[in-house]
């Protein structure tokens, strides 16, 4: 394919992410399977110009004076991102063979504009996500919207029940990867994300001695107060990304109770359960926490990994930052309290509660805590600092997870510990 018919191939897939509501690497990969003829080259420049416009979707809209579609996105992108001068842009768009048709006079005019992507912080998420990034970090809201927009690494979780942070390591190299430990999850591998590591083949992938997991989210099970012998509810297990971590803080030892109520997602967690060689009971909750009576009052921690907007997690799908609404925001506001509520039953006199979600938000995070603390006087918040002790986090960790805390509540994001975006706030119920 020819530079210029590559930049309508990804207007065109930029389309169709647009008009959905499918993730942007199903849609690639729909396009490889049908447009045959493309080369590994032309997949990969495709995927990475589709990825460049979607970090940068609400800037290089502003850029093109509102317009959406995939051909304006893309000339904003040349010239705002990639610095490419008129006459370049005008190289690619000259309508010949399968390239685009020539620029018009409003593009040329945004071109001639040289504006600077930086001066468009203001316009990257939308307005109600900027507002409440403002609210919570002040004058630094634009450092975290900046690290929002970039890569996300590739982290990895040791076993610790089946291997050695070393063994992983010398896995990893032998296959012509360079792992870093990471600083604040004892158990972290970091992979960078370029080129995209395959590690899913490997013999360690497959024998349970290591999982694809973000490091915060490694972060917020160690801070759990899991321990060997406890009894863990993991209220909201979905796939089984946190159970496993937790499993690891139990040692392997105790009764783990992973529920949810999509019994899809709960099947997710079985392979996964068998790779790492450890066991947990599964069980489907109704939608009014139906199905667990029998663990009234005997938890030691209740981790609810709550539903959410996911924007912690931003960097990896970029997609949907513009599809979110102020009005879902509120919808699962109110979800994660009434879930929080149910969650608290199954909490034993003296047990943990931990509140986490994978949101930037303050209407998520904070104003949820607050709103439960408020209806819950028999929760007292137990300060991060008192769970920072785990032995799964680095000594590093351990200092700067209890520098960064607010009292019992913490924020993990790209900006601030190079993570996905995470909360997590601790309770423990009077005796
Ligand atoms: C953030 S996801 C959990 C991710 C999972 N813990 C992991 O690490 O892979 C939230 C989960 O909450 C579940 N959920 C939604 N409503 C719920 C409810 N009323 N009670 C319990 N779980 C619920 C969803 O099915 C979803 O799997």
């Amino acid at each position: 394919m020819t530079p210029a018919a590559r930049l309508a191939a990804a207007a065109a897939i930029i389309d169709s992410i647009s008009q959905g509501r499918q993730p942007a690497d199903a849609v690639l990969k729909a396009w490889s399977q049908q447009n045959r003829y493309a080369g590994s080259g032309d997949r990969r420049a495709i995927a990475e110009r589709v990825y460049q416009v979607l970090r940068a979707r609400g800037r290089l809209s502003a850029f093109m004076g509102g317009r959406q579609d995939g051909r304006a996105l893309i000339v904003g992108a040349l010239s705002l991102l990639d610095g490419a001068t008129l006459e370049e842009i005008e190289g690619l768009y000259n309508g010949e063979g399968y390239g685009p048709r020539p620029l018009s006079k409003h593009e040329r005019g945004r071109i001639m504009a040289h504006e600077d992507a930086a001066d468009l912080a203001e316009v990257a998420l939308p307005d109600f996500v900027t507002a409440d990034l403002k609210a919570v970090h002040g004058d630094r809201w634009r450092d975290e919207v900046e690290a929002l927009s970039g890569r996300a690494p590739v982290d990895l979780r040791v076993n610790g029940l089946r291997a050695t942070i070393e063994e992983v390591e010398a896995e990893l190299r032998g296959a012509g990867l360079s792992p870093q430990r990471t600083e604040l999850s004892g158990w972290g591998l970091r992979l960078d994300a370029e080129p995209a590591p395959n590690v899913q083949p490997l013999d360690g992938f497959q024998n349970g001695h290591f999982e694809i997991q973000d490091e915060a989210s490694q972060v917020v099970g160690w801070l759990s107060g899991a321990f060997p012998g406890a009894t863990v509810v993991d209220y909201c297990a979905g796939g089984g990304g946190k159970t496993l971590g937790l499993v690891q803080a139990m040692q392997g030892q105790g009764a783990l109770i992973a529920c949810d109520v999509s019994a899809k997602r709960l099947d997710n967690v079985k392979p996964r359960l068998a790779r790492a060689g450890v066991e947990a009971d599964l069980r489907l909750l109704g939608t009014n926490g139906g199905g667990v009576e029998d663990l009234n009052g005997q938890a030691d921690v209740v981790f609810v990994d709550a539903p959410c907007s996911g924007s912690g997690a931003w960097r990896r799908r970029p997609e949907d930052s513009w599809r979110l609404t102020a009005e879902e925001v509120a919808r699962l506001h109110a979800l994660q309290l009434r879930i929080l509520g149910q969650a608290t039953k199954l909490v034993r006199p003296g047990g943990r509660l931990a509140y986490v979600t994978c949101s930037v938000l303050g209407a998520e995070n904070e104003a949820t805590a607050a709103a439960f603390e408020a209806a819950h006087a028999d929760f007292k918040p137990v300060p991060i600092a008192d769970a920072a002790h785990s032995a799964d986090l680095t000594e590093a960790g351990r200092e700067r997870l209890t520098a960064l805390a607010q009292g019992n509540r913490l924020r993990l994001s790209p900006a601030a510990t190079g993570t996905d975006g995470f909360f997590i706030a601790l309770y423990e119920r009077a005796a």
